[in-house]
């Protein structure tokens, strides 16, 4: 008979909702300052979740640590409430126990935009190389919906707060998308399809403020040009996009003119 391996230890104590049976065992995704990222299917085998914890922090004082846990899990739940409530593509939240500091929410299928991109990207010399022009439609597209995505979080009078590539997921269509973003040429399209999906709302708020939605996109910006610097001249179709999508994008635009002298004035003095 073959041997069955033992269960093995989970590396942290899992919150007390993971404890109970699934058809799969919890698996970590991440593990960051403030929290903990799993993937289980504990609400239905056939329906994998994202759940998001926040254990407690033994370094602050305890009823302070419960207060502002609550505090954050209901913020970032309610902000992506109101944003799937709107049509804005963020997932759908499942369940939340703020006080014990998770949230189960939709889990997104693909990869990080960023892993996209790059893989779109592979060898390429840098911009502004001499190189024959050649087709980059399916990236140019991609930055659209990136645009068309920030817009309807901006209309929803939703600001992300750490807008990166890092933090939207290109969901596949049907015909799938690959799995880690490197592809062959016959291939190389399919790693920049899918639905733009926005995460982490850890740091999000409710404003409508033309200032806040500027700062927004110009974290973006600099996030963009720093992990993809050989694309960094597609930024302006993501600022287009963002403008045919939402109303009051002309306002924001005027003011991020303003962030970046601010921006550029601040890297100037060091
Ligand atoms: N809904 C989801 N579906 C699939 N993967 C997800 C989902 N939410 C998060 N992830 C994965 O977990 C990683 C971390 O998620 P997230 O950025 O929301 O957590 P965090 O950085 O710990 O949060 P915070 O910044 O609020 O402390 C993401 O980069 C992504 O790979």
């Amino acid at each position: 008979m073959a041997a069955v391996a033992p269960p093995t230890e989970p590396q942290f104590p899992l919150p007390k909702v993971l404890t109970y049976p699934a058809s799969t065992p919890p698996s970590l995704i991440t593990q960051g300052a403030e929290g903990r990222v799993y993937k289980t299917t504990h609400l239905l085998a056939s329906r994998p979740c994202a759940l998001k914890y926040r254990p407690p922090k033994p370094y602050r004082h305890p009823i302070l640590d419960a207060r502002l846990t609550k505090a954050r899990i209901s913020s970032e739940a309610k902000v992506l409430e109101r944003c799937w409530r709107d049509g804005v593509p963020v997932p759908a939240v499942y369940a939340m126990d703020p006080a014990a500091g998770w949230m189960m929410i939709e889990w997104i299928e693909g990869i990080p935009v960023r892993v996209g991109i790059n893989g779109w990207l592979g060898e390429r010399p840098e911009d502004g190389a001499e190189t024959p022009k050649e087709d980059e439609t399916p990236l140019v597209d991609l930055m659209k919906r990136i645009g068309t995505a920030v817009g309807a979080l901006h209309r929803t009078g939703v600001v992300h707060g750490d807008l990166t590539t890092s933090n939207m997921m290109l969901r596949p269509r049907q015909g799938g998308q690959l799995e880690n973003g490197c592809a062959g040429d016959e291939d190389r399209a399919k790693v920049v399809e899918g639905d733009v999906i926005l995460i982490d709302f850890g740091l999000a708020t409710q404003s409508m403020s033309d200032e806040d939605r500027a700062v927004d996109l110009y974290v973006l910006e600099r996030a963009f040009a720093s992990t993809h610097p050989r694309a960094e001249r597609l930024f302006a179709v993501v600022l287009g996009s963002y403008k045919a999508t939402f109303k009051k994008a002309p306002s924001v635009l005027i003011k991020l003119e303003d962030v970046r002298l601010r921006g550029r004035k601040r890297s100037m003095i060091g």
